[in-house]
């Protein structure tokens, strides 16, 4: 039986010290934290996320906008919201809510926020930042930021050495996490769609990032025993058992057979879900650091 990752309880630490950072810094310079999120249309699933990051930003005592445009949006609309965020004093951090609508170029939309304020660690200043191992001036992307975090609860900073095997190849968290496990001095592969012989591949693994968006594809006999397998997939599927037309969330990972090989596994919900907003805070907490001209805390 696995020891179960709780990611609830690690995000609440989180969230903890960025409180005090955040009530520190407000004390000392006046600066308040202050978050945007944009969202375009009415997704009901990216709105509970949003609400959800709104609800986390004001228990931190930061200033938390929402924006909330029509689906049918255009890109110049949206860049001209980022541009009005890009220069408000008050807004330290901006995420735009993603996927968008097919009629908005995401990618412009991504370079056009100021790379100062991008906590979401997308902008290819921070990605390449990353990438070249400048990691105390990135912003890391928060989903795989999380994901370390909550690696390093039960291997410690012991990642050197170990075989990791990231499933998914995506730029938000495929890309990244494989930065940062080869940083931590992992060996990693990267799978994806084309991947050969994915079973036999993770079973090499000691540690599997199941970042993929097919609910329950990792099956018990792809973890080797003893391994760790970090479920970063967020799925909703039927739940007839809890009445009719109800869902459940599931991650990428087939947790009761895989619970029963690993030496710990995230659950979903209460794993990596939490820990996203959790960093999404502590960049937001260190943006606003910056802007004020003090050091940011470590998270
Ligand atoms: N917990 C959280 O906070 C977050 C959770 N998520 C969740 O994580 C999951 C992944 O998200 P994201 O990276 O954005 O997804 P993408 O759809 O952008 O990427 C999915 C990746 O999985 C690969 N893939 C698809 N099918 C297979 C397969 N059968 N075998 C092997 N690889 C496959 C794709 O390969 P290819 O490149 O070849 O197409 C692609 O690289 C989703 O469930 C999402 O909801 C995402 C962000 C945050
Ligand atoms: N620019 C951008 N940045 C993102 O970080 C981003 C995004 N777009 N688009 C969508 C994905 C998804 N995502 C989640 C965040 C928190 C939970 C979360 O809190 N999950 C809870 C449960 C939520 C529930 O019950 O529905 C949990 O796993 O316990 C899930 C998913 C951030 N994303």
């Amino acid at each position: 039986m696995a020891h179960i990752i709780d990611g609830k309880a690690v995000a609440a630490q989180v969230t903890e010290k960025v409180t005090e950072a955040a009530d520190a810094l407000r004390a000392s310079t006046g600066v308040q934290p202050g978050l945007a999120v944009v969202i375009v249309g009415e997704d009901p699933a990216s709105k509970v996320y949003v609400a959800n990051k709104g609800r986390t930003a004001r228990a931190c005592g930061f200033l938390s906008v929402e924006h909330t445009l029509p689906e049918d949006t255009d890109q110049a609309a949206l860049l001209g919201l980022i541009e009005e965020l890009n220069t408000d004093p008050a807004i330290h951090g901006i995420l735009v809510q993603l996927p968008l609508p097919a009629q908005i170029d995401a990618g412009a939309v991504i370079q056009a926020i100021a790379p100062e304020k991008d906590v979401d660690g997308f902008h290819f200043i921070n990605v390449g930042k990353l990438s070249t191992g400048e990691t105390e001036t990135a912003f890391v992307p928060c989903t795989p930021a999380g994901s370390m975090v909550l690696l390093q609860t039960v291997m410690e900073r012991d990642l050197s050495g170990r075989n990791a095997v990231v499933i998914g190849r995506s730029n938000i968290v495929g890309k990244p996490m494989f930065n940062l496990l080869l940083a931590a001095n992992a060996t990693v592969t990267v799978a994806h769609s084309r991947t050969a012989d994915l079973p036999a591949l993770c079973r090499t693994a000691d540690i599997v990032v199941a970042a993929v968006g097919r609910p329950q594809m990792v099956k018990g006999d792809w973890i080797r025993p003893g391994a760790t397998v970090i479920d970063v997939g967020m799925n909703r599927i039927p739940a007839p058992e809890r009445g009719e037309g109800k869902t459940r969330l599931v991650g990428d990972v087939d947790f009761e057979a895989a619970e029963k090989v690993a030496a710990a596994i995230t659950p979903v919900p209460g794993g990596v879900g939490p820990m996203t907003i959790a960093m999404l805070m502590a960049n937001a907490c260190v943006a606003a650091h910056r802007a004020a001209g003090r050091t940011p805390p470590r998270f």
